[in-house]
């Protein structure tokens, strides 16, 4: 890309990387402004008063210093105090903005399709914003630079006014090379051509650098997942029991020196580019000083104008070189960014619903399958084939079939986790793409097979955010046979889940899943489902779940699934996968008699109880 094509993409990336941050933190470009202003400001206050106090003095004037004296004292006061004031609010800011995009992220992968927040892309799109949060590709690296880049750029503008001063000041005398034109302009090209020297070897080291952090990304996100591992006391029982320790240190030590071995053969090349500019720099620095010292002998300068104007030439060089790094860190850095704004701006895929659903006190949701079939994204294996299914108000279901036969599936695409590939699935008649998505979900209670809870309080595990009805939280509690726990844990309700969040307490896998149940009681949506919901209850509590079962639903509709086969008993209606067809239906004592895979389910664990 030339020169022209970049600053013209720069010019773009800072505008709506401006437009980004401002729409949050207004406040941020004030700052920035100001504290970029009072940064490239106070240096030039300094040199150009004491360059007056310098010549007063040599010609012993000492009287008329104290003015100047007390301007450069107030001025270099008030200026770094701006200064410092701003490069705090920058801090706080950068954080602060960081924190929006995290949040921002964060909401979007909410408000994503679960179909599509599943897909290897999106986690990978995921990784990829937050590990340039992380690490190099940030928002808050990216405002720090703004910040550098507008300080340096009053820093440039202040220097050239000088340099222009001091050149229509001084006349020339082509008579004498320090003096005559000559060396003005030939410090302007040396100049020129050092500056877009350096900024070409700059752009390639940063190049450079981008190319091997986005080689490193995936061994990064890698580096960061066996990490977590590593630390994550959940993990700990698995980690000694089966020795994984060498596993995961094999696997760390080899990613970590994937990425050092990438880094390394930059950071020799980035070294000798580094080392290119800083002599070009300095060389650039030692013609101006002769030419500086030449006009001073020849009488053009004074010896405080020398002292003036050398500081000048080291600012300028100084602020041209932050600039140029600056600059092509910026401009990799929004190529990086970019995946942040693909990420915020993809559009939803699957159709969004606006219908309310109908609130009926009665409970009165009735859903009909319609011929649906189902195959999961990048896959051709129909999971589920042509089911047509009617599920009416206040019966209880179960549906029953060897692992992989798709009773989960058909429980996500109830709760339109996934939009069926053909068909429709249909609630009091109206096909359930309609609704608007937040209030469908509130039709149901459910318990998945792979629920989470959180780290959180119990009552905030149960209520996730509602005014808390302590009488309800009880009565849920009772059902699900978890209230005498609760009751003895060390602040009972308030009690903290787990140890990831501070002081936790660790429930067994039960004590989870009777919490899991009642989180869906405490819902108390219309449609209860309870996929596996007592795998890990003993047999009492068990027994319990099923004794209190009719009182917990409350004349709901229900579906159960389960392979504990005699807890079907007690369901209206059993329905039996089997090769994404419904195969068999009906009550437990007709599919007994039909002798088909139910009975053979059944008959396979009561076999162990004869
Ligand atoms: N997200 C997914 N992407 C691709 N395939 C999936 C996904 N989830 C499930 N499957 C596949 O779909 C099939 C049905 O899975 P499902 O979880 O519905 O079975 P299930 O009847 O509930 O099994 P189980 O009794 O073991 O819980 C399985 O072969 C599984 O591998």
């Amino acid at each position: 890309m030339g020169v022209k094509m970049k600053f013209k993409k720069l010019w773009y990336d800072s505008i709506s990387f401006i437009k980004l941050i401002k729409a949050d933190h207004p406040g941020i470009i004030w700052v920035i402004a100001v504290g970029g202003l009072a940064g490239a400001a106070g240096p030039f206050t300094q040199l150009f008063f004491y360059s007056r106090v310098l010549n007063k003095v040599l010609k012993g004037l000492y009287k008329e210093c104290i003015p100047d004296v007390v301007i450069l004292l107030t001025a270099a006061l008030v200026l770094s105090l701006i200064k410092k004031a701003c490069d705090q609010s920058v801090k706080v800011l950068r954080e602060a903005c960081a924190d929006t995009i995290y949040l921002k992220t964060a909401n979007k992968a909410f408000s994503m399709e679960y179909e599509e927040f599943e897909k290897t892309e999106t986690m990978d799109a995921i990784r990829r914003v937050q590990g340039g949060e992380n690490s190099s590709g940030g928002i808050g690296d990216q405002i720090q630079s703004i910040y550098v880049l507008i300080e340096k750029g009053f820093a440039i503008l202040f220097s050239l006014i000088f340099v222009i001063v001091l050149f229509t000041r001084t006349k020339a005398d082509s008579s004498n090379f320090f003096t005559s034109i000559w060396s003005t302009l030939l410090i302007i090209i040396v100049f020129l051509t050092v500056f877009f020297l350096c900024l070409k070897l700059s752009a390639i080291s940063y190049r450079k650098f981008y190319e091997v952090e986005k080689k490193n990304e995936h061994f990064n996100s890698f580096g960061v997942y066996l990490l977590a591992i590593m630390n994550n006391y959940q993990f700990g029982k698995d980690i000694r029991i089966f020795s994984m320790q060498g596993l995961l240190e094999h696997y760390f030590k080899k990613t970590m020196k994937t990425i050092n071995s990438v880094f390394l053969k930059w950071s020799i090349k980035d070294g000798s580019y580094t080392a290119v500019i800083v002599l070009l720099t300095q060389l650039t620095s030692g013609l101006v000083y002769v030419v500086l010292g030449g006009k001073a002998v020849y009488g053009s300068i004074s010896i405080g104008e020398v002292f003036m104007y050398a500081g000048v030439i080291l600012e300028l060089t100084g602020a041209i070189r932050s600039e140029i790094i600056e600059y092509n860190s910026f401009y990799y850095r929004s190529d990086y960014l970019n995946t942040y704004y693909e990420f915020i701006n993809r559009p939803n895929n699957r159709y969004t619903g606006t219908l309310p659903v109908e609130k009926r006190t009665d409970g009165e949701y009735e859903f009909v399958f319609e011929n649906v079939s189902f195959h999961y994204p990048g896959s051709d294996n129909l999971i589920l084939n042509q089911i047509n299914l009617t599920l009416k108000v206040g019966d209880k279901y179960a549906i029953v079939g060897k692992n992989g036969a798709g009773k989960t599936t058909l429980i996500k695409l109830l709760c339109r986790l996934y939009d069926p590939t053909e068909g429709r699935i249909l609630l009091n008649g109206i096909d359930i793409k309609y609704y608007d998505y937040q209030e469908y979900t509130k039709v149901f209670s459910v318990v998945f097979q792979d629920f989470k809870l959180l780290a959180l309080s119990l009552e905030d595990n149960l209520t996730l955010g509602e005014e808390a009805d302590k009488e309800r939280i009880w009565e849920v509690l009772t059902q699900s046979g978890m209230r005498s726990a609760v009751e003895k844990m060390p602040s009972g309700l308030q009690t903290n889940l787990y140890k990831n969040n501070g002081e936790g307490v660790e429930v067994s896998g039960g004590e989870a899943q009777k919490l899991a149940i009642s989180r869906a009681l405490y819902k108390n949506g219309p449609f209860v489902i309870l996929d596996e919901p007592t795998a890990a209850l003993d047999p009492i509590a068990e027994a319990e779940i099923y004794e209190n079962f009719n009182s917990m639903i409350q004349g709901k509709t229900a579906i159960y699934i389960s392979h504990r086969m005699s807890s079907c008993k007690f369901c209206d209606d059993i329905i039996v996968l089997d090769g994404g067809v419904i195969s068999e239906r009906g009550s437990h004592n007709k599919l007994l008699k039909e002798d088909g895979i139910y009975a053979s389910l059944y008959n396979a664990q009561a076999k162990y109880y004869a």
